[in-house]
């Protein structure tokens, strides 16, 4: 990779040199650097891309606020959902236990690994040399652990309880049925750090803010795959000349192309999806269908808070100011940390790499 950041270096140099017969190309030039993607934002297609998240969340919200079916299912603060009898809960869908839950959400890790390693294997090479291709699928991979790493560490365990049931109990929630078996006497529930435990022995986990685990596990899964499948199919097939750029060691801005062994468009005329790019398309759209029955049917963010005497209405829209973003913005730090801060850490970029260069 230093070989051919030192060849785009001394090219972008011996190009912007300004020789009299240069001056309207330098000029052009120099436009279009200054025209050039800030690295350390998304570029206008991952604006549009990432906008879909808190464009869903929004319109999920006011759904719910507005559909006078869903105002009138009763709600269970506890169990932070609405009754879950087949007969009284306003969708298929307002139910936890309904299959796309049980089978994709609640295995989501699961699913989003095996499309993002189907669609890595699935890729095509066309001319690269095999030894690029393998220092590619080798960074992947290294992002794969990062984001999964961070995917573990929210979700599942972080030095003890992971970092959901933490900043649960951060802002005050705790194991409720442990207060009351302590005052009987029974000091073990009063230790039940997470979530997972508390219920298990019966407790009810309340009083803090319960980052949305569904809403950080979807918004994760689907920028990663869009990160991973996007990015690379968009350079191969050369469908939409847009430019990532990065900071270079010496503090040049580039585009991230100047890093690639690759040309923009080598498969161009192929299909930019094939089998691997439509399965993570598949679950993209489903992570993004189950995002929007998030928003609309489990509204974990305004049960946290009472207002003793406010309209549903009134409590639903201050509650969706304070709290209805933090599993988006919790998944957005890792996303933000490992896509984006490479851009311009070049011994980052180093480590992980950009999808597709
Ligand atoms: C040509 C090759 C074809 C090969 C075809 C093979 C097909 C195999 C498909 C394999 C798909 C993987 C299936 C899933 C397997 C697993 O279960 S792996 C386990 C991964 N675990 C998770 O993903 C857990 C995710 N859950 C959570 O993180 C949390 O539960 C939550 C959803 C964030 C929130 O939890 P709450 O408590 O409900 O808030
Ligand atoms: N789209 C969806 N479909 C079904 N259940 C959902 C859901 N989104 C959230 N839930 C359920 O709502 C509760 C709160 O989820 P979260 O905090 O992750 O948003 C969880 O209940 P359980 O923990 O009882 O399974 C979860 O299963």
């Amino acid at each position: 990779m230093a070989s051919v950041q030192r060849r785009a270096a001394s090219k972008t140099a011996s190009d912007l040199s300004g020789s009299p017969n240069n001056m309207a190309a330098s000029t052009s030039q120099a436009q279009a650097v200054s025209r050039r993607n800030p690295p350390y934002l998304p570029t206008p297609l991952e604006r549009i891309a990432l906008g879909i998240f808190p464009v869903i969340l929004v319109f999920g919200t006011i759904f719910s606020i507005v559909s006078p079916d869903i105002r009138a299912s009763p709600y269970d603060h506890v169990s932070q959902s609405h009754h879950q009898d087949p007969s009284i809960a306003p969708s298929y869908f307002a139910r936890k236990n309904n299959v796309f839950n049980v089978i994709f959400v609640k295995r989501g890790w699961g699913w989003v690994t095996f499309a993002f390693v189907f669609s890595l294997l699935m890729q095509p090479t066309g001319k690269t040399p095999p030894a690029v291709v393998l220092a590619r699928r080798i960074r992947a991979g290294v992002r794969w652990v990062a984001v999964t790493g961070w995917w573990f560490f929210v979700t599942q365990w972080f030095f003890g309880p992971p970092i959901i049931d933490r900043s649960f109990r951060w802002t005050g929630g705790k194991c409720e049925l442990a207060q009351r078996e302590v005052a009987m006497g029974d000091g073990t529930v009063k230790e039940m750090l997470t979530a997972v435990a508390c219920k298990a022995a019966g407790g009810k986990w309340k009083g803090g803010h319960d980052i949305s685990g569904h809403v950080f596990l979807l918004v994760l899964g689907t920028a990663f795959l869009m990160q991973e499948v996007g990015w690379p199919a968009l350079r191969f097939s050369g469908w939409h000349a847009e430019e990532r750029c990065v900071v270079m060691s010496d503090g040049a801005v580039k585009s991230a192309s100047a890093e690639s062994e690759t040309a923009v468009g080598e498969g161009s005329g192929e299909s930019a999806f094939n089998i691997g790019g439509k399965t993570a398309i598949g679950i993209i759209s489903l992570s993004l269908w189950m995002l929007l029955m998030t928003a609309i049917y489990f509204h974990t963010w305004f049960e946290k808070v009472s207002y003793k005497g406010a309209s549903r209405l009134m409590q639903q829209r201050k509650l969706i100011v304070v709290l209805q973003f933090t599993g988006l913005v919790t998944a957005t730090i890792g996303v933000y940390t490992i896509y984006y801060v490479p851009r311009f850490v070049p011994v980052l970029r180093g480590v992980v790499g950009l999808p597709g260069i």
